[in-house]
């Protein structure tokens, strides 16, 4: 059996997911590549995570030929293996339902850098792909998925921001490793969560009027009592 290590560390990976509850039921799937084999390991297509071992992972190049396996890969394998051609530097990839971060990305929204734990881990906001045009979705949706993400990421380092949101999808999120791509994942999944919650603290938070700030500060106060408004 190749790559028995990697076999293992993306097996983790996935189970990782699972742990967070970043995925439901057979949702998501995690990867790895060997650099120097220019060989990937995937998750197979469907199997319940609770039944996955690593002999089922599933080999293939980077081209995503199957090299061993009986099982099918994971249907998003050719966007894994994309990521692989496009991103030289990362060794695995990762990706979830997770809630918050899926529900940025079906609002086609970026995660903002909103505070300090956020920016620990992603250089700028989490960016969101464009829509995938009806002819991407008749044609090779998960090949487009990939390039929709690759071309967001013209002029974006893919180390300094481990992650992007696929429009009407969910996140995709990489690293050096698959236990590193896993960890980005919750974290991602955590600042997702936390940018919702301070915008919707601030959207909700609109202020109590000046009528009222009159009439319960004056009257605290005295109607003499000035900060610099005119009453
Ligand atoms: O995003 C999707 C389906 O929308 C996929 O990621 C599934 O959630 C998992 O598919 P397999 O990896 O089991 O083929």
């Amino acid at each position: 059996m190749l790559l028995e290590e990697l076999r293992k560390s993306v097996l983790e990976a996935n189970l990782e997911l699972v742990r967070r509850g970043l995925v439901l039921y057979t949702f998501g799937n995690a990867s790895g590549v060997d650099r120097k084999q220019g060989l990937v390991v995937i998750k197979p297509s469907g199997v319940d995570y609770d039944e996955l071992r690593p002999e089922h992972m599933v080999v293939t190049d980077l081209n995503g030929k199957i090299v061993e396996g009986t099982l099918r890969p994971s249907s998003d394998l050719d966007t894994h293996t994309l990521l692989y051609r496009e991103f030289a530097d990362i060794g695995a990839v990762v990706h979830t339902h997770s809630e918050y971060a899926t529900s940025f990305a079906q609002a086609g929204m970026a995660i903002p850098a909103l505070g300090t734990t956020h920016a620990d881990y992603f250089y700028g906001s989490v960016p969101v792909t464009e829509e995938l045009t009806d002819k991407a979705i008749g044609g090779r949706y998960v090949h487009e998925t990939g390039l929709a993400i690759v071309n967001r990421f013209k002029g974006i380092d893919p180390l300094a921001v481990p992650a992007c949101l696929v429009a009407g999808h969910a996140p995709f999120v990489w690293g050096k490793t698959p236990h590193d791509a896993a960890h980005n994942a919750v974290v991602l999944e955590a600042v997702a969560r936390m940018a919702y919650r301070t915008l919707t603290l601030q959207a909700d938070c609109k202020g109590v009027s000046q009528a009222l700030l009159d009439r319960h500060y004056f009257r605290k106060h005295g109607a003499s009592a000035t900060y610099g408004q005119s009453c």
